[in-house]
């Protein structure tokens, strides 16, 4: 899932790292084939006016009814609630000493939350998610189509705007009028109608009056807050749809000052977006005061998730209000993902599944990550504090350790040991195992505080200039590594991720052995930091781990010729098959937990099975050749 800053995409590193939402900067380029391209005019949408008339095609999909299930998984019965004392006692005994945990009503709402979760309130907290019945490590806790969703603008044409599939060799279909948003087929087009009706009219108005071919697409953050408010408008003030959106927390009257800028910006974008000229134009949707605007502003910053690709890339934002009652933690006991599941129909994509990474007993809150884990602490406090305004004081924020895996250097007399990162502050650092103190202090500030700037430079340029990215990746990662860093280690384990991306996407066109020993070798790298920092069944070390595992089964380069060849990593001919396979079974098992049992780990757990089955032949091939031959070689020494 992902809460996050409203900054720009990138592959999430914790998949709950929050909304990575790009901003009113980049345009749709691909000239992909338009909706409906040849097909009578009378399919493709309309050019619209305000409304469309009732009886011109597209037909759309139903409207949501008072409910709020149209588009959802079927309403499961909710179970009676328990009274609030049995939920104070279950609440209290096992979940925060001594504090008190109240039932929160619903009023009619949220009818998607299963029977074995409940609302509970706390003082630390506010309202959260509570288990009532036991989850088991890798059950799917919840599955819901969140209210709303968008791409963010460099996806746009990569993926569906409704279903978000990933763009088939047939190509998207782009909608012929707002040449904007494409879409799998004339189904998906179909049911976005709804949306992209009032979405079209607007986005031709704003490509129309913008600066620049940069600019001509608004950011998701200003489609997503204009699908909500069409939605607010055609449902209704006492809709459920609207209600649920309007119980999301707002952190209004606690703003950082650090967000007043993005939030004007992002209400004056809304208002051009909208087209509305006064006060009264925005009316219709609810907004009847700045401060209503303000307070959607501020429910939808601390509120949207990260709409996320089958193997974590982030690809846009949404809004689910019953997924957003799940409070934080930086250690986790459950994960949001869209998996898309063999099961799952596409008329229910995105499908939002929240999934349970270990045991989670009655009683026990559900907690998902805002930001990205594998950040040292003052990063993850920091993002924390300004975005969702509240200082973590879960376990990995408050508990005192040796060293944290985050912030490690290895020992410098190679004992084994790790010593913790120095800072400016604190620049004693010794090994936690045999003592000795770390001396090139300023050399590994000074390569942390460079690493981190051509970090960011190159997660900038990642997608502009991937080659100019990856030229900061290759020499950076040395010299963090010569300043002792552990591969876990912050900024190195970002580095080593991003150069990974970077390796693989450039492999098509300069497939080599070369390149790929070089990408498997950062494979192997960023997988063995991860493991150091997130738990097993984690779908970010999953998807890691199959990645890996991917590489390795590319090809076999023949058997090693000589002692140094068998050495090297990665190995070659069969032992290098072997442990393709032993990769793919392992992640398989961690996807099955990090992505749901029952969604049979996912698109990518499925891809890993077939690849596990098809290395399981080869390698039964390279086992009977080796059979063969062994027979062959003791028949002929009986024969002598
Ligand atoms: C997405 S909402 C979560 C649900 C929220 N508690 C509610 O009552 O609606 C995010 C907000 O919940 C609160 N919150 C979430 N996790 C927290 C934590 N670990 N400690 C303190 N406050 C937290 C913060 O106020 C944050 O801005």
């Amino acid at each position: 899932m992902s809460f996050g800053k409203l900054k720009s995409a990138r592959k999430a590193r914790d998949l709950h790292s929050f909304v990575k939402s790009d901003t009113a900067s980049e345009s749709s380029k691909s000239e992909e084939a338009d909706v409906n391209a040849g097909a009578s005019h009378e399919l493709q949408p309309s050019p619209l006016a305000a409304e469309e008339p009732a009886n011109k095609k597209p037909r759309l999909d139903p409207l949501p009814d008072e409910a709020g299930t149209s588009g959802q998984q079927p309403a499961q019965p909710a179970e009676k609630p328990s009274s609030p004392e049995q939920s104070i006692a279950a609440a209290g005994s096992s979940t925060h000493a001594k504090e008190k945990a109240k039932l929160v009503a619903l009023h009619g709402c949220h009818r998607l939350l299963p029977s074995s979760l409940e609302i509970l309130e706390t003082s630390r907290h506010g309202r959260g998610i509570f288990a009532k019945s036991a989850l088991q490590a890798g059950a799917v806790i919840m599955s819901i189509v969140p209210h709303v969703s968008v791409l963010s603008t460099q996806y746009l044409d990569q993926y569906c705007s409704s279903c978000a599939a990933p763009a088939q060799e047939a190509g998207l279909k782009r909608c012929p009028k707002c040449k904007t948003v494409y879409y799998c087929n004339q189904e998906c087009q179909n049911k976005d109608w709804v949306w992209h009706k009032h979405e079209c009219n607007a986005l031709q108005k704003w490509a129309t009056s913008a600066p620049s071919q940069e600019v001509s697409v608004p950011g998701d953050a200003v489609r997503c807050l204009g699908r909500i408010l069409w939605g607010t408008q055609r449902e209704g003030p006492d809709s459920t749809w609207v209600k649920e959106i309007q119980m999301m927390q707002s952190n209004r009257s606690s703003l950082q000052p650090s967000s007043f800028e993005s939030h004007a910006h992002l209400a004056h974008s809304v208002v051009r977006y909208l087209g509305a000229n006064s006060p009264g134009d925005l009316e219709p949707y609810g907004l009847n005061s700045a401060g209503d605007l303000v307070d959607l502003i501020s429910r939808f910053t601390t509120n949207t998730f990260t709409l996320t690709s089958v193997s974590l890339t982030p690809i846009g934002i949404c809004i689910a209000p019953t997924m957003a009652f799940a409070n934080h933690s930086c250690d986790p006991n459950a994960v949001i993902v869209f998996p898309r599941a063999p099961n799952t129909p596409r008329s229910r994509e995105p499908s939002m599944n929240l999934v349970a990474l270990r045991d989670i007993a009655p009683g026990k809150e559900v907690r998902i990550a805002y930001v990205d884990t594998t950040l040292p602490k003052h990063l993850r406090q920091r993002e924390l504090k300004e975005t969702y305004n509240f200082t973590c004081q879960c376990k990995l924020c408050t508990r005192a350790v040796p060293v944290d895996a985050r912030e490690a250097l290895w020992c410098p007399k190679q004992c084994g040991g790790t010593c913790p990162l120095p800072t400016e502050e604190n620049n004693l650092s010794r090994c936690v195992k045999c003592k000795a103190a770390v001396t090139n202090v300023d050399a590994v500030l000074d390569a942390v505080r460079v690493g981190q700037e051509a970090l960011d430079k190159a997660t900038s340029l990642q997608f502009i200039d991937p080659a100019k990215a990856k030229q900061y990746t290759t020499n950076l990662i040395p010299i963090l590594t010569t300043a002792g860093l552990t591969p876990s280690s912050h900024p190195l384990l970002a580095m080593t991720h991003l150069h990974l991306e970077l390796a693989i996407a450039s492999l098509p066109s300069s497939m080599s052995q070369g390149s790929l020993d070089e990408a498997i070798r950062t494979a192997a790298k960023y997988s063995a930091g991860l493991q150091g920092l997130l738990p097993k069944g984690h779908p970010i070390r999953a998807v890691a781990l199959g990645e890996l595992g991917k590489l390795l089964a590319v090809d076999e380069p023949s058997p090693p010729t000589d002692q140094a060849e068998a050495s090297k990593f990665p190995p070659s001919g069969p032992p290098r098959l072997k442990l393709a396979y032993e990769s793919l079974v392992r992640a398989h098992e961690e996807l099955l937990i990090g992505f749901g049992k029952a969604n049979q780990g996912g698109h990518v757990g499925r891809d890993v099975r077939d690849a596990v089955v098809r290395l399981e032949k080869e390698l039964g091939v390279w086992n009977t050749g080796i059979k063969n031959t062994l027979e062959d070689t003791l028949l002929a020494q009986r024969t002598k």
